[in-house]
């Protein structure tokens, strides 16, 4: 009996080390919306990382921020990778929530900080104080209401005037399990074409069936890694030395535009 209580518990064990553990960079929900165009972690991450006498200091940390309207499924999607939940009854964000999740990338522990913020006007004074110092910008919309999708520009205008450094940014569509295959395919396009007008990454989810969750919390947490350890980088000095090698170290993320699929964007 304790035999197989410790058996389910190592194997549950494994599964949460092989879901928060990344070796290989997690692709874009689609190559041709992102403008994060790299497709493995920066060279000078990889080999600071991989030596022994690594100069990266504490345990890496970065805040990303989740913003929308109200009832878009900020929290659903949080609750839905945190905690593998999904609740139907709304019930509001008052102020922000806060979790963290650990990670460990190309073995190298990292905590990303998630802020879930308050949707409603009334409590946006208390939110918005806690959007400074966010590595990413995770402004949601709900793939069934299009005026959400409008809101989403001024959302992510209100969390960059408090920002000083360039976040990366995500422009995630929420509830995908209510529309249909041809309704999606129409709202992807115009939130495709925001996407690309605001410099996001575009994904879409359910927090009901867990489409798309998972992978779209392993590329935040290895685009926001890979940031932040090339601006440790950076400000430890433009030159690392790793052994008798100096490693240089690039600038950071390069932001390119993607296509837009022939589509008109408006
Ligand atoms: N069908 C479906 N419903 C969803 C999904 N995600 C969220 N919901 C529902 O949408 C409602 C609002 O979800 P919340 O996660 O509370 O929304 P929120 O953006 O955090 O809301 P505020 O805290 O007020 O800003 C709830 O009733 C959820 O059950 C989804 O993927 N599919």
């Amino acid at each position: 009996m304790l035999e197989s209580r410790s058996a389910v518990l190592k194997l549950m064990q494994n599964q949460a080390c092989k879901d928060r553990c990344i070796d290989r960079f997690p692709p874009p929900f689609s190559r041709q919306f992102t403008p994060y165009r790299q497709h493995d972690f920066s060279s000078a991450v990889r080999e600071v990382c991989s030596s022994p006498r690594q100069p990266l200091s504490g345990l890496k940390i970065s805040k990303a921020i989740f913003l929308g309207d109200v009832a878009v499924g900020k929290t659903s999607l949080v609750n839905r990778y945190c905690h593998k939940v999904f609740d139907r009854n709304y019930k509001a964000t008052i102020g922000v929530d806060f979790e963290v999740e650990r990670f460990d990338i190309i073995k190298i522990p990292f905590n990303l900080q998630i802020w879930d913020t308050a949707g409603q006007e009334r409590f946006k004074c208390i939110a918005s104080s806690y959007y400074r110092g966010a590595q990413v910008v995770a402004v949601l919309f709900d793939l069934s209401n299009m005026y959400s999708l409008s809101h989403c520009a001024q959302w992510l205008e209100e969390a960059l005037a408090c920002n000083t450094l360039q976040p990366i940014i995500f422009l995630i569509g929420t509830k995908r399990d209510l529309l249909s295959s041809s309704a999606y395919k129409h709202v992807e396009e115009k939130a495709a074409c925001l996407a690309k007008q605001l410099g996001a990454e575009y994904w879409a989810v359910s927090s009901r069936t867990g489409d798309g969750v998972h992978e779209l919390f392993q590329r935040m947490a290895a685009l926001a890694f890979d940031m932040s350890v090339l601006r440790d980088l950076n400000t430890l000095n433009t030159t690392v030395s790793i052994g008798s090698q100096p490693l240089s170290v690039k600038p950071t993320q390069k932001k390119e535009n993607f296509k837009c699929n022939g589509l008109h964007c408006q």
